[in-house]
């Protein structure tokens, strides 16, 4: 089956590249600087010490999707409705669409772009592009897939390429339990450019995220969603573990590009904002990185 990737950036590239290393046909589309590294080289992946370049097709038009029957949807939320429009042309009625995405509505808001149903996929691992074509995996790799009818066929085709996937019924809640993480931590790293060891030991901030993490269980609430395991008892864990870690938004603030966070707090806030849910914490957040994303 082919196997094409939209948006050949830490998550594309990662998994398109443990794809094609085990043997499938995969097709990258991407940015002209990475697409003419991994034609010209192949894609380098870089992956438990070990560096290797991986041969897969790579190209900048979204026409090069065409015939696939599975497609890694991987842009940033911010993107999610501009790359669906460029994909949908060259859709078939039964290809298979993954949303590999941080935020709880891009399976649901591409679905709308495209006309065809989308797999919310919860993502868990930590990689980063190191330069045009060249990818470094830093931990994990876990998928967590929603219930469809597709499901068991994409957990067969991805789990022989050592890809752990586990079918979920509540994928959904497991996307808002690592979005309100999201919410306790990215927005205050970005606007302190702190990481995360350093962060907690601010005055207030634990207060903060537990106001942040109430507000967002609230609203989870409201829309129906069981958030599954100790959602707080994990924020804890955060703070211990990747104590050097800046957020996601913090790195895209600091190389000024725009950040996801209309799709982390902002999102709370109009979910908060439509069923009558206050979330004053999490709108100052929203506000204070917009603030922060919109400097010079
Ligand atoms: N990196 C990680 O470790 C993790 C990321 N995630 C989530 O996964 C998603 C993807 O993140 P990540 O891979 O880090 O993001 P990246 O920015 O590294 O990758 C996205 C890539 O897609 C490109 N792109 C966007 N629109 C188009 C388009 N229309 N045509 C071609 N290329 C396009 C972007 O280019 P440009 O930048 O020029 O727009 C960028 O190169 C996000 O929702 C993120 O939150 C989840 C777990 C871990
Ligand atoms: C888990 C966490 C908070 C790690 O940095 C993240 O997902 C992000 O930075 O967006």
């Amino acid at each position: 089956m082919k196997i094409a990737v939209m948006g050949a950036g830490a998550v594309g590239c990662y998994y398109g590249a443990m794809l094609a290393r085990a043997g499938h046909d995969v097709t990258l589309i991407g940015r002209p600087a990475h697409v003419d590294a991994v034609n010209r080289d192949g894609l380098l992946l870089e992956f438990g010490g070990t560096q290797q370049y991986i041969e897969m097709n790579a190209s900048a038009d979204a026409a090069a999707i065409a015939g696939a029957g599975l497609v890694l949807f991987c842009v940033k939320s911010t993107d999610t409705n501009d790359a669906g429009a460029q994909i949908k042309p060259f859709l078939a009625p039964d290809t298979i669409v993954m949303s590999l995405q941080n935020g709880v509505d891009n399976a649901e808001r591409l679905s709308a772009v495209i006309g065809l149903p989308v797999i919310p996929t919860v993502v868990y691992v930590a990689t980063s592009m190191e330069g045009p074509g060249h990818v470094k995996h830093h931990g994990r790799g876990e998928l967590v897939i929603g219930q469809s009818a597709q499901s068991d066929k994409v957990a067969e085709t991805l789990r022989p390429a050592h890809i752990p996937v586990e079918i979920s019924d509540n994928a959904e809640g497991a996307l808002w339990a690592k979005m309100i993480l999201n919410c306790a931590y990215n927005a205050l790293s970005a606007i302190s450019q702190m990481p995360y060891g350093r962060l907690v030991q601010g005055e207030g901030i634990w207060d903060v995220m537990r106001n942040a993490v109430d507000e967002c269980l609230a609203v989870a609430k409201g829309c129906g969603v069981t958030v599954p395991g100790d959602v707080w008892g994990a924020i804890e864990k955060i703070a211990e573990t990747m104590p050097g870690q800046y957020s996601s938004t913090a790195q895209d603030l600091a190389r000024g590009k725009t950040s996801e966070i209309d799709f982390l707090n902002g999102y709370i806030v109009r979910k908060g904002a439509e069923l009558g849910i206050p979330t004053p914490t999490n709108l100052a957040l929203h506000a204070m990185t917009k603030l922060r994303e919109s400097r010079d």
